[in-house]
């Protein structure tokens, strides 16, 4: 397996007593497949791609292990999980704008992503941008690639998100609620473009969402998690077909009708 999380827990330190959050969670993943993780609001989704990829809030502590390849992430150096991160682990967030520089146009965001990790040349950087923006089905992409986060759309933008997360071609992705900021239309776009990521590349996605209709449509596996626990693990089509924990029956019967009626008739 490429990512192997055994018992991971996390904590915050604090002036009271420490809080856990997630409590010994384990999962594991391997190329070219997803593995959706679903949940309500503070259920620990985000906590544990942030442990994946070390960019755990300062005052947070986590423990168990996660192997990525071989070696356990919680116990690497500083210097070592900075190259894995972007290199090998991408990730794609909620809100684009936020994770974009304003003042910086999206062909540069992208190539600054190829020349602070490789030797690639600036003008090789650029012809590589233009790809990845293709990739991402930019329309135009010549005349889109000096434009500023400001002057797309907010589909373009996640667009422009993946494209950054996927400049350095790494095998696992994390995907933390990519599409919950957008429109319905421009949503079923952006998740289209993930499964062929998948399918294409062989890369490892881990998508994070509160919609299980989202995750259904996506994902090989369902983890379901409240409260910083697994209330259910499995392959989608059988958490659906015959969920094991009550949390999961609601989240099922919460689904619009239309939505249900479409899981049941999918393979
Ligand atoms: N810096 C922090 N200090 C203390 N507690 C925190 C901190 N950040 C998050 N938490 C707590 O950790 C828990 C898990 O949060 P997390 O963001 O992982 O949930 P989530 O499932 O991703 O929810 P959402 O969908 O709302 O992002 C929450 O109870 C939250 O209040």
């Amino acid at each position: 397996m490429m990512l192997d999380i055994r018992d991971l827990s996390i904590g915050f330190t604090g002036r009271n007593s420490p809080v856990e959050v997630v409590h010994g969670i384990s999962l594991s993943l391997g190329r070219g497949e997803t593995l959706g993780i679903v949940g309500e609001s503070g259920a620990g989704k985000s906590m544990l791609a942030l442990a994946i990829i070390g960019l755990l809030p300062a005052n947070a502590r986590a423990s168990g292990t996660i192997d990525f390849n071989g070696e356990n992430l919680l116990a690497l150096p500083e210097r070592r999980l900075d190259r894995l991160r972007g290199a090998e682990i991408g990730m794609i967030f909620q809100e684009p704008m936020t994770a974009l520089n304003p003042a910086m146009t999206v062909g540069h965001q992208i190539a600054e992503a190829l020349l602070l990790h490789t030797t690639i040349s600036r003008a090789d950087a650029h012809a590589r941008a233009l790809q990845l923006m293709d990739m991402v089905r930019i329309a135009r992409a010549e005349s889109r690639i000096s434009a500023y986060p400001h002057e797309l759309s907010g589909g373009e933008r996640q667009r422009i998100g993946i494209a950054i997360a996927l400049a350095l071609k790494p095998a696992l992705l994390l995907a933390d609620e990519p599409t919950t900021a957008l429109d319905v239309t421009v949503q079923a776009e952006i998740l289209d473009i993930l499964d062929d990521l998948v399918t294409e590349m062989g890369i490892g996605l881990i998508l994070i969402s509160h919609d299980l209709g989202v995750v259904a449509r996506m994902a090989d596996r369902v983890l379901v998690m409240q409260d910083g626990n697994t209330m259910e693990e499995g392959p989608t089509a059988v958490v659906l077909r015959s969920p094991q924990s009550p949390y999961t029956r609601r989240l099922i019967a919460a689904l619009p009708r239309r939505v249900r009626a479409g899981l049941e008739t999918a393979p």
